[in-house]
């Protein structure tokens, strides 16, 4: 969680800018620009959509990465976007966790796994790579033993399952030198329903995980306190954040739902520590939509044009959010 922390400090910016790309998200003359070469290397028309708007997203997001790298430490992207498009996808991710390295950036995979043990061994593997086969290969400095082909250095993680689906991504994190970031609240709505309930021994369900949290990274505290496992607690409930940061001294907390779900800098401050660190804020459409409501946006643009655009306004808009979350982070 250092090097997190450590280009935190450096950018003055506790944020992280989501990269959940949509059809919608991506400028349409970006998208379009890309079909007649898709349609001459794609052997099956059907594939084409899906591969012309994976190649879309990682142009988009190296626009984005570029207009950002050097203000905001790190980017999430978000799986989902990808894998719904397929193996061409799931591509794009590794492309754009790649190239968000390239430049610098901290990358948070938000993969969201959680299931029994056995099973989250083998997703444990985001954080582990894939071991070279016995006997196959030495580990040198220039061909490392282990491929690592999804190249994030945090994920996040569902604990509702309970801790056997949590140890196996500990004990890669720990091996790999890698972090987590264990749901604890969510900032949808009907995260009450579940992670609000009020348990027979007292307390309600989130706290309850909060503390199980604070225990899975026990011993793993870097420089500045903070475990390598951290919390994910939803910015859209803010009134309970100082509690909460109370209960989990040693628990980084990774906060989404600032922006476009409504969470404001208000509802953050209280999930930052006395020394203004201990949060990281994060946000997606507030940042990579913002293109689409800028002054400057014209009926018809050309590809270059509707780039700049988008690079333009991530950039405005993720320093104004650097800049609510400066005096968020020192209240
Ligand atoms: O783990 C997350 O990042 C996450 C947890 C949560 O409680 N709420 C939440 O919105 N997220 C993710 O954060 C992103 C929010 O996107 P925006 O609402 O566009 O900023 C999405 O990728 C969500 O999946």
């Amino acid at each position: 969680m250092d090097r997190l922390i450590d280009a935190i400090e450096r950018m003055h910016n506790p944020s992280v800018v989501g990269l959940d790309p949509t059809p919608q998200l991506v400028p349409e003359p970006v998208i379009a620009s890309l079909h007649d070469e898709v349609a001459d290397t794609v052997e099956d028309e059907r594939e084409i959509d899906a591969v012309q708007l994976a190649m879309a997203y990682v142009v988009f997001n190296q626009v984005l990465i570029d207009a950002v790298c050097d203000i905001v430490p790190a980017v999430k992207p978000q799986i989902a976007m990808y894998e719904a498009l397929g193996p061409a996808g799931v591509d794009a991710y590794a492309m754009t966790c790649d190239y968000a390295h390239e430049r610098g950036l901290y990358v948070v995979g938000d993969v969201k796994r959680g299931d029994i043990g056995s099973t989250a061994a083998a997703y444990a593997h985001h954080l582990s790579g894939v071991p070279a086969l016995p006997g196959t290969r030495q580990d040198t400095a220039s061909v490392p033993n282990r491929y690592d082909p999804w190249r994030e250095d945090a994920i996040t993680v569902n604990p509702y399952l309970g801790v056997d689906g949590i140890a196996p991504f500990v004990e890669a994190a720990d091996a790999c030198d890698k972090d987590l970031f264990v749901l604890v609240h969510t900032s949808n709505p009907s995260s009450v329903d579940l992670q609000e309930l009020e348990l027979g021994s007292g307390g309600r369900l989130y706290e309850h995980v909060a503390g199980l949290v604070e225990t899975w990274g026990r011993g793993t505290e870097g420089a500045y306190g903070y475990s390598r496992v951290g919390g994910v607690f939803g910015a859209t409930f803010g009134a309970d954040a100082a509690a909460l940061r109370r209960s989990m001294p040693h628990t980084m907390l990774l906060v989404p739902g600032y922006g476009a779900q409504g969470g404001t800098t208000d509802d953050v401050a209280g999930m930052f520590d006395a020394e203004g660190r201990g949060a990281v804020i994060s946000s997606s459409r507030g940042i990579i939509g913002a293109w689409r409501s800028a002054p400057e946006r014209q009926a018809s643009m050309g590809q270059d044009d509707a780039l700049e655009l988008v690079a333009h306004s991530a950039r405005r808009a993720a320093i104004d959010m650097r800049d609510a979350l400066d005096q968020a982070s020192s209240r």
